[in-house]
């Protein structure tokens, strides 16, 4: 495989803080047409893994290969623009009357509130296009603060996707979400996975139900350490699952989507 192939390479890669350990020896390596689910329980390292895969955080052992550039070798601040990072944390810091479409067309100038009177017509097509393949055309005129949680969810990502990123971070995209804004975001997040010029995609869940149909690979953490990883039907298995979540479960692949409950 040409190496220049991989958006993600992680070898033996660890994060401490003082005497613990986040993450332990992870190796890892995304391909730009691959969709990764990366399931843990609480505390297991899931967003320290996803922050090093952003650009956001350097690791204290072990080497990373981002876009196929070495990080600490290579300027973080040209190499974030070509990832996309959608967290609650930055939810929390849009300006309170930001309007949707705004917030979505800012992302090209990598600020969050407006700073130009005008933006491009260009770039104003092209945020008015991502809502509405995000089902979120009807509110690009209003206030982001006035959106509910799911709308908010999907103009997040509509925003990350806005520079053409080469790779798309999710941290949990359905927290919080009831099970209508759920199953949306499912839909969604299906259709990006499905289409052919979509950045490489890795997101992060607690939950088997969470994955979309058409991811094709999963990473499970549990303690910082990688319990198994490789192709989703390979790794998303009830052993597997027991082994990460540390409870007897059971699980149920009916049709394209993943049911867990515990057994007994
Ligand atoms: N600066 C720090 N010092 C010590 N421990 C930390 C520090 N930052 C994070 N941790 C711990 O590292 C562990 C992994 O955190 P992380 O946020 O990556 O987990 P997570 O799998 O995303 O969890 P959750 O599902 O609850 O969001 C947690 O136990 C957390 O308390």
């Amino acid at each position: 495989m040409d190496v220049t192939d991989l958006v993600v390479r992680m070898d033996r890669v660890g994060v401490r803080r003082g005497r613990t350990h986040l993450l332990r020896a992870v190796d890892w390596r995304v391909e730009l047409d691959e969709r990764w689910v990366v399931l843990g329980p609480n505390g297991a390292g899931k967003t320290t893994l996803l922050r090093l895969a952003g650009a956001e955080l350097h690791p204290t052992s072990g080497s990373i290969h981002l876009l196929g550039e070495r990080l600490g070798r290579s300027d973080v601040f040209e190499l974030r623009p070509r990832i996309g990072f959608c967290s609650a944390a930055l939810a929390n810091r849009v300006p309170g009357e930001e309007k949707v479409r705004d917030l979505v067309v800012s992302a090209g100038y990598a600020v969050l509130g407006r700073w130009r009177e005008q933006y491009d017509q260009l770039d104003t097509g092209r945020a008015d296009e991502l809502l509405d393949t995000l089902g979120i055309a009807h509110l690009a005129d209003r206030p982001f603060t006035t959106l509910s949680e799911g709308e908010r969810k999907r103009t997040l990502i509509a925003r990350a996707l806005m520079t053409d990123p080469e790779m798309l971070l999710l941290d949990e995209p359905a927290a919080g979400l009831d099970l209508g804004g759920r199953e949306d975001l499912v839909g969604h997040l299906a259709a990006l996975a499905a289409d052919p010029d979509a950045p490489a995609l890795v997101l992060v869940t607690h939950h088997v139900e969470e994955i979309p149909p058409g991811f094709t690979h999963a990473l499970l953490l549990r303690e910082g350490s990688v319990v198994a990883q490789g192709l989703l039907e390979d790794v998303v298995t009830a052993e597997n699952l027991s082994a990460t979540f540390g409870q007897h479960l059971e699980l149920d692949h009916s049709g394209d989507r993943f049911f867990a409950r515990r057994r007994g």
